[in-house]
């Protein structure tokens, strides 16, 4: 048996035009310039703080408007449905098949514990996971590693599998071997983050892992 970790946005779920939206109601809201969902990939990653925090310095506002804009986008990001359609095409099947395969498979993602929940109940992703920890359940967000050893849970053979520069510098901070999906939110070339494999199609993902034990 073997832990999987899996990071959420751009990994599992494409939940820009999901984030975008609360950000964006929750901007109207406070009487601040918008953003576009084009632009929303770049704020994401460090969690919703720092989202935040890039969003105001990118319309301009004042950082004193952070926690305004922190509760409005919380609540509308838990009360506005995830579509089970955000899912990547393959994720839940894939997961099946891990889990029948009998690995542990559990959630390190930056995204608000609560926030979260939603998410994965509402995609229909929930049963499939051991533990969750999110971006708010410990004192530290990856990249910092703590999250991510909280999610491996002890376990001797384990995997990251993640979308962005922060999943590798966890992963490597861990000292966990990280499997890189190149279909999220990533900034850089894939081969400069170092990875023990790569993948873009959800259908072949077990029979890549498979490959790594
Ligand atoms: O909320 C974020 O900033 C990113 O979330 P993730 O860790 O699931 O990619
Ligand atoms: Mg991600």
């Amino acid at each position: 048996m073997k832990t999987i970790a899996f990071d959420l946005d751009g990994t599992l779920m494409d939940s820009v035009p999901h984030i975008h939206a609360a950000v964006a109601e929750a901007l109207s809201e406070l009487g601040l310039p918008t953003i576009t969902v084009e632009e929303t990939p770049g704020f994401v990653g460090r969690g919703l703080p720092v989202l935040l925090e890039r969003v105001l310095a990118h319309v301009g506002a004042s950082p004193d408007r952070h926690k305004a804009l922190y509760d409005r986008t919380m609540h509308h990001y838990v009360t506005t449905p995830s579509d089970p359609a955000s899912l990547y095409p393959g994720v839940p099947e894939a997961l099946e098949t891990l889990r029948s395969a009998g690995h542990r498979l559990t959630l390190c993602t930056n995204k608000p514990f609560a926030a979260t929940e939603t998410a994965i109940r509402d995609t229909g992703l929930a049963p499939f996971f051991d533990l969750v920890i999110g971006g708010d359940s410990l004192p530290t967000r990856k990249p910092d590693p703590a999250m991510l050893i909280a999610a491996l849970d002890g376990a001797a053979q384990t995997l990251y599998v993640g979308d962005s520069e922060t999943d590798c510098e966890t992963a490597q901070a861990a000292g966990v071997p990280f499997v890189l999906f190149t279909e999220g939110y990533r900034n850089a070339p894939p081969e400069t983050l170092p990875h023990v494999a790569l993948f873009s199609d959800w259908t072949l993902a077990p029979d890549i892992f498979a490959t790594l034990w």
